[in-house]
């Protein structure tokens, strides 16, 4: 289960040509970022391809005015995309996907059929309502709908318009309809194109520079430097924490050990006992120290890349049953949407091209390797359970492929 995003694009050798494409890729960034912005806060937006435009706005946020909008600028009556997961338990019928949800699934007898991996639902004018939009999108919403909306065919721009909330971390939900360009454009609707949306991952991941280093020692390790990373989007920072000298050790030809540690508020600031980061940051600082060098890549991918908002509503989700794969499934999200073109971006950076890595997690290997980091070893990083994660860290094991030794 390799996860997206990880495959390096071909960078430009040209420097002049290299200056005009990142040019390009800063303006196609900053349309994307306003875009996310735009849903975050519950207004449209147009999403734009050869095939069309798309008018839509995310279920989890939008308001009357919102509505009114996407009314004004639809040529056909709005839909809800969903991801098909999502719209088979608002259906309650089985639902198979175009794009499998997970290895060694059967495709079930009967079951409703949907294109690229989204399903489209019609809304009808008893559905078009703030709060029930967001119990359509919410798995942990309440279930009480006044009528079963009907699967209709999604929109070929609809896998970008997940996409696009997904970036901002929202229910990948949306309210969307066809538009005409210029009508839309009469309402001040920001356009972003959708090819834009599918390619922001890759382009912000190889986009980063380093903004700023700072020496600070640290309670397990004295000889610390933190540096910071920030993609031309202005997007939150990815950080590098160094022990010792790794960039000296790697240059005469070493391996140094090296952590990609995704961010988790509650397990690493708050020592939430429901997973294993806050010991694994540690632990890893800790073995670093020992060693005398390594790097810790403190990513910015919370909730393997879901945000906190969903990994909260996924925790309510595991409180009634699921488990941490099911729960980011049943939110719409796949299981795992971390790329590790940041981490091997920020490696490349720093002059780290070879590495041995601190991990139980064979993606990460696979998918920092995909990016031209050579792995030439793992270190083992499990924990003892505590009492609360067990079920989680067996569901690593079982579902996740995670090692255990
Ligand atoms: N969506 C979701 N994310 C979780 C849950 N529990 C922990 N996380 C997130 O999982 C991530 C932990 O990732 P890591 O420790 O870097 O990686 P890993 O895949 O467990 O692999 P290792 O390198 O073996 O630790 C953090 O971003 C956590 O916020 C959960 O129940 N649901
Ligand atoms: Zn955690």
């Amino acid at each position: 289960m390799t996860p997206p995003g990880n495959v390096a694009p071909e960078l430009p050798h040209d420097p002049e040509l290299g200056a005009a494409l990142s040019d390009a890729a800063s303006r196609a960034m900053r349309g994307v970022h306003r875009a996310v912005s735009e849903l975050r806060r519950g207004t449209p937006v147009l999403l734009t391809g050869p095939q069309g435009a798309l008018v839509v706005a995310a279920a989890e946020t939008v308001g009357a005015r919102g509505l009114a909008e996407i009314a004004a600028a639809a040529l056909a009556p709005p839909v809800l995309l969903l991801a098909p997961v999502r719209a088979a338990a608002v259906l309650q019928r089985p639902i198979n996907a175009a794009t499998p949800p997970r290895r060694g699934d059967a495709l079930k007898p009967g079951a409703l059929q949907t294109e690229d991996g989204v399903a489209a639902l019609k809304l009808g004018p008893a559905l078009l309502n703030p709060e029930l939009l967001r119990r359509l999108a919410d798995p942990v919403a309440g279930r009480l709908l006044p009528e079963v909306p009907e699967l209709v065919l999604p929109h070929v721009l609809a896998p970008a318009a997940l996409g696009l909330a997904k970036l901002g971390r929202l229910l990948p939900a949306l309210v969307a309809a066809p538009a005409q360009e210029h009508v839309a454009g009469g309402l001040d609707l920001l356009r972003v194109p959708a090819a834009e949306v599918l390619s922001y991952p890759a382009t912000a991941a190889t986009t980063l520079v380093r903004v700023a280093e700072a020496r600070v020692p640290l309670q397990d390790a004295r000889d610390a430097r933190i540096v910071a990373f920030r993609a031309a989007d202005g997007g939150i920072e990815h950080l590098a924490i160094l022990v010792g000298q790794p960039e000296e050790m790697a240059a005469s030809g070493g391996a140094p050990l090296v952590r990609a540690h995704s961010e988790c508020f509650t397990g690493d600031l708050l020592g939430s006992l429901r997973c294993d980061c806050g010991p694994q940051l540690r632990g890893a600082i800790q073995r670093m120290a020992q060693d005398g060098t390594g790097v810790l890549l403190y990513l910015a991918q919370e909730g393997r890349g879901i945000g906190l908002v969903n990994k909260l509503r996924a925790y309510t989700l595991q409180d009634g049953g699921l488990d941490t794969l099911d729960a980011n499934r049943a939110l719409g999200y796949g299981a795992d949407e971390r790329g590790f073109l940041v981490a091997a971006t920020m490696l490349e950076q720093l002059g780290i091209p070879r590495i041995r890595l601190l991990t139980n997690n064979p993606d990460k290997m696979s998918g920092l390797a995909a990016c031209g980091i050579e792995v030439v070893g793992r270190v083992a990083h499990r924990f003892a359970a505590n009492g609360v994660n067990d079920k989680y860290l067996e569901t690593k094991a079982d579902r996740f492929g995670h090692l255990l030794r």
